[in-house]
């Protein structure tokens, strides 16, 4: 119940104002794991920040369309354990600013992410501190995948591993032709533990999310689309590179007023996340936002008195 409240307040809280609502916006962040779960994000963060590499860079656009760019190119964009503490850092930037609609999410240099980072997996490889690390990317893609605007995941190249989870934690996912998405974890003893499963089961359905762990298959556009993994494929186009491909497929669900945009999200996260009752006062509060807002005003302001 606990969990649900804190949803409620993540999605009503309308600023960042006040450190009474940043600590509620600490606390209610739609967090999987807090201490109650054992679970000191300080302690992993410095653990991890004992990997370092390559670095998790974000733009904010005019368009107000954020870009989220993995970049570790020497490692295939592995992600390090440094770049792990980057990712929750920007996520915590993401949550706070207010009018940004939508992100897409890359890798650098033509490829998506290769996973974890083999040598800080073989540093971090007894329990402990694989649980720990497993609970700090949960929260982290949790919180990516609640964020109040809409999100896609650019494939080019490889997503493999974790990386093929982080995809998961987006609204979308949009595929360059010849890119791949394969859930290796099986080939390395492992499932996912970064919530990639559980996001999974609810993008492509059980049946095809067991195929895909239990045969590692390599997902390829054509099947991405027919399961629902990807949400459209991206063919090479001379005047225009992926990045400004998958830009004007979000601008066609971002286009209008801000806080209408972030209201879709929170409307449809609720309705995804909540069991009905709650959804339905939580979209009545939501819909207490924009009703009589300036878009709202605007609007009836352009439209013809009717006789
Ligand atoms: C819960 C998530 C899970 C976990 O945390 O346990 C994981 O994600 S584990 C990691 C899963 N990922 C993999 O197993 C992919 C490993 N990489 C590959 O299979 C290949 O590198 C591939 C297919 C991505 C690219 O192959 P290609 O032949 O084109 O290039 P190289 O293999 O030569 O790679 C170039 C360069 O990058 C280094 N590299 C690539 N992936 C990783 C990685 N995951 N961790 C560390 N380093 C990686 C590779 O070693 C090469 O470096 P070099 O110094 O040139 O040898």
């Amino acid at each position: 119940m606990m969990v649900l409240c804190a949803l409620r307040r993540q999605l009503l809280s309308r600023s960042n104002c006040g450190a009474w609502a940043r600590l509620l916006q600490r606390q209610s962040r739609g967090c999987v794991y807090s201490i109650t779960h054992g679970f000191n994000q300080d302690e992993i963060r410095e653990k991890l920040q004992a990997f370092p590499g390559g670095s998790i860079d974000l733009l904010k656009q005019e368009s107000g369309i954020a870009v989220l760019t993995i970049n570790n190119p020497a490692r295939m964009n592995a992600f390090s354990g440094s770049m792990m503490v980057d990712l929750e850092e920007r996520v915590s930037q993401l949550e706070s600013w207010t009018d940004c609609k939508g992100l897409i999410v890359q890798g650098s240099s033509g490829t998506f992410c290769s996973g974890s980072d083999l040598n800080a997996v073989r540093a971090i490889s007894n329990p402990q501190d694989g649980m720990k690390m497993c609970m700090f990317m949960q929260n982290t893609l949790t919180r990516l995948l609640r964020l109040p605007l809409i999100s896609v995941a650019l494939v080019e190249g490889r997503a493999l591993g974790g990386g093929a989870e982080l995809i998961t934690a987006c609204d979308f996912r949009l595929m360059a032709s010849g890119s791949e998405i394969q859930f290796v974890h099986k080939h390395m003893g492992l499932v996912p533990g970064w919530g990639g499963a559980a996001r999974l089961v609810r993008i492509v359905g059980s049946q095809h999310a067991l195929k895909l762990l239990g045969g590692a298959l390599k997902v390829e556009p054509e099947l991405g689309l027919q399961i629902g993994l990807a949400d459209g494929v991206l063919e090479a186009e001379e005047d225009a590179l992926p990045l400004q491909q998958a830009e004007d497929w979000l601008s066609r669900y971002t286009k209008g007023a801000a806080p209408v945009i972030r209201a879709v999200k929170k409307v449809v996260l609720s309705g995804r996340e909540l069991p009905l009752s709650d959804a339905l006062r939580t979209e009545k509060d939501v819909f207490g936002t924009v009703w009589g807002g300036p878009a709202n005003l605007q609007a009836l302001a352009s439209k013809p008195k009717h006789k």
